[in-house]
This record gives C-alpha cells, structure tokens and sequence, in this order.
C-alpha cells in the first residue's frame, strides 16, 4: 500500500481550477450525501463548526469512498499540536484561519513536515494516515503529499501577503471575504466592491508567486468572477446554508399557500421520494 496521492494538490499546482463545498453540519452521513454530489473538493469545518476529532475522522472515512471529492480540513486555529493530529487522521490537505505574517505561515509548514524538515510528531503506527503502518514508507512519503493552504482574512494578511504566499510550503491562500470584510470595517459585506477589489488584487498577487488563491464565495455570479480573476479553488456553498434555506422554502410554501383543493390522485413523476 502506498500513501494515497493527493490529487487535489496536483490539480491546484497545474492549474486546474477546484470547485467545492463547505460541511459545516459536521456530521458523516451529511458528508457522504455531499461526496455523491460531484465537488472536486469538501471542506470539513473545525473553525465554526461543532466539530470534534472523531467527527472530523468520521467525515473523513465517509468522504474516502468517494474518491472524487478530496477532504479538505479546516482546524480550529494553526496549532502544532492540532495539525499533527489532524494529519494523523489522514487528512493530507489543511487550510488554516488567520494567518497574518510569513513567521506563521513558515512555522505552520513546519508542523506540518516530519523532522528534520519539519516539527511534525512521530506517531505514525498509531495513525489512519499510515493505515496503521500497511503504508510502509509513509515516514518518507507524508510531506510530498500535505497541500498547505493559509487563510488571508485580515488587513494586516493583506499588507503581508507577498511574503505569505512567498513561503516555500505554502500551496495556497485562501482569502476569507467575511473575516476580510470585517478587518477592512465593512463588517457583514462580503460582497462589497471594495473587498472583492482587494480579494481580485491578491489573487493576482497569489498568482504571481506561483501559488494557488483560493476563496468562498456562495453568490454564483460572484464566484464566478472570482474564477474569472484566476481563483484556483472555489467554495460555492456552504451545506448548513442550503439545508436551511431548503428547508425554510419548503415550509413557507405549505405555510403560506392556500388550502390544496382534494386530490384525485397524482401523476407518477417516476421519481420516488
Ligand atoms: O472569512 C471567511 O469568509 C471565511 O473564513 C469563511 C467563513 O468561515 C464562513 O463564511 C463559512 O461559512
């Protein structure tokens, strides 16, 4: 058994564009539902969402059987200890909130690379990363495969953003349009012209430095523009949005609508439900 390539990575860094969902239901059976969809990628939330280690591993082993979409985690914060064990779990591609300088953007590349690249724990027999030691050179495969992505969502991200996306390690940004329109005081504007300006520019500037930008944006008009202004990778919803939305649509409907006259019987539409 060898260390599962990771294809996302490939794609980003030939350029292909990756487009995906954010889980933040944090839960396994809603992201097998979301892995049968057809993104390239999904975002296991551990920043916003109530997520746990066990339910990030549970996600993760839901996503596995379908290897057309690739789990992306998201962390709570950039912290050693978290990272590695989070790699531990298998998962090979992180983004990373609030990353505001390249001496944290260096040190997350550390912790996420074994000695004596890196600062990453030794732990590998116990880990699902080495399928408990059935990979046998994962110790000299792991690093190759890790895709690093750091989240620029400040005005002090932006003002060092060259040196950021500059780092050796550092696959991509992502740039958070609502932390990023908060830092820049147009709070609850993620769509404001003057952030997708800001946002457009440092994909530019992302993409000048050979790296990958990256960004949410669930307006599909908005995303894509961004696509068009050379995003690499793409939310386009967020699955606790479209479940609530879904779910306050069809209520109101039945809610607001005029009692249904009698029934004769419906037409077969074949499709079952
Ligand atoms: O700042 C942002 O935008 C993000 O980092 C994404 C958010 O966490 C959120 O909008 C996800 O729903």
């Amino acid at each position: 058994m060898k260390t599962p390539e990771n294809a996302f990575k490939r794609a980003l860094a030939a350029g292909t564009p990756q487009f995906g969902l954010w889980l933040g239901l944090a839960d396994p059976y809603c992201a097998e539902i979301a892995a049968g969809a057809g993104f390239d990628w999904l975002l296991i939330d551990g920043e916003h969402a109530p997520n746990d280690l066990r339910s990030v591993l549970a996600q993760l082993q839901a996503i596995a059987a379908y290897p057309g979409s690739h789990p992306i985690v998201r962390p709570v914060i950039g912290d050693t200890a978290i990272i590695k064990q989070t790699l531990d779990l298998g998962a090979q591609t992180l983004l990373i909130p609030m990353v505001d300088t390249a001496e944290q953007a260096a040190a997350l590349v550390a912790a996420t690379r074994y000695p004596p690249d890196g600062v990453r724990g030794v732990g590998s027999a116990l880990a699902r990363a080495s399928r408990w030691t059935r990979v046998p050179n994962y110790l000299d495969e792991a690093d190759g495969e890790i895709c690093l992505l750091v989240q620029v969502e400040s005005v002090r991200g932006l003002e060092n953003l060259d040196a950021i996306a500059a780092v050796p390690g550092v696959d991509g940004v992502f740039f958070g349009p609502s932390d990023l329109s908060a830092s820049m005081g147009l709070r609850g504007q993620p769509n404001h012209p003057t952030v997708r300006a800001a946002i457009e520019d440092g994909m530019a500037r992302v993409r000048r430095a050979g790296k990958a930008p990256g960004v949410l944006a669930t307006d599909e008009a908005v995303a894509r523009a961004y696509l068009a202004a050379g995003a690499l990778f793409v939310g386009v919803g967020v699955d606790a949005t479209l479940y609530a939305r879904a779910t306050s649509a069809l209520a109101a409907r039945f809610r607001d609508a005029p009692a249904p006259t009698p029934s004769t019987g419906g037409a077969n539409t074949g499709g079952g439900y």
